[in-house]
């Protein structure tokens, strides 16, 4: 049986792919994470004309596999850097549509795929729904860095009063999470964020910083799978 927070994620899924991939569109970009699952499931689900005249252009190992084993046709930024829509999944959403991403270490990629976008629509589970970025994800923002750099970036970020900033590490691997890229990931959790876009200034500003986790004034629409079985949208 399916949980709550999967029928909450696929809902949202649904609804934001539905609302949003029109059959005009010929470049969609697709983000990374659980939630993506089921923007792709719903992207099989449509004409295959209409899939068979269409690039995805994923975002990651993950999203990729996801397309290939769909049968659909991917592209890159290189070959379409005017995509017509990128969705894409988030750890945190605040009221204004910031977000925190790179759970999932991708958010590098996920970034250059939705700002080549015309519109960004975000999808998650009621889990990620905050006034204020920082409530629910106590992570820490994800900051991707060259490998070399990560300890003086550290310093730097805990000077910034990120104190209990650190290293992710792998699960099944000894020795740190390695992204896509080939490069680290710190988690900085800098408490209640009330201005996302003076910490992802301070953070970019960073020598060493490649990619920050903070998605600010991006996201036109939001989708949140609700408890009840609903869909909550929040626009800008
Ligand atoms: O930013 C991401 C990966 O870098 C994901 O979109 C984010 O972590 C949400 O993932 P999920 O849908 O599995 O909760």
């Amino acid at each position: 049986m399916t949980s709550l927070i999967e029928q909450a994620k696929q809902k949202a899924a649904y609804q934001a792919v539905d609302e949003h991939v029109l059959p005009e569109h010929r470049v969609i970009g697709v983000g990374s994470g659980s939630t993506v699952v089921h923007v792709v499931a719903r992207l099989l689900q449509r004409d295959p004309a209409l899939n068979a005249k269409t690039v995805f252009v994923p975002t990651s190992f993950q999203s990729r596999g996801l397309l290939l084993d769909g049968g659909l046709t991917v592209g890159d930024v290189e070959q379409y850097s005017n995509i017509d829509v990128t969705i894409d999944g988030a750890d945190e959403v605040d009221a204004q549509l910031n977000a925190i991403k790179g759970g999932g270490a991708a958010h590098l990629q996920e970034k250059v795929v939705a700002e080549a976008a015309k519109k960004f629509i975000i999808v998650a589970d009621f889990r990620k729904d905050s006034k204020v970025l920082g409530e629910q994800w106590t992570k820490g923002v994800p900051v991707e860095v060259v490998p070399f750099a990560w300890r003086a970036v550290l310093k730097k970020l805990q000077a910034l009063g990120s104190s209990e900033a650190k290293l992710r590490m792998a699960v099944a691997k000894a020795g740190p999470v390695v992204t896509d890229n080939g490069n680290f990931i710190i988690d900085a959790p800098f408490g209640l964020i009330h201005d996302p876009v003076k910490v992802l200034r301070d953070v970019k500003l960073i020598t060493g910083v490649v990619e920050v986790g903070l998605f600010c004034n991006m996201a036109e629409v939001a989708y949140f799978g609700c408890e009840d079985g609903s869909v909550t949208v929040r626009t800008k």
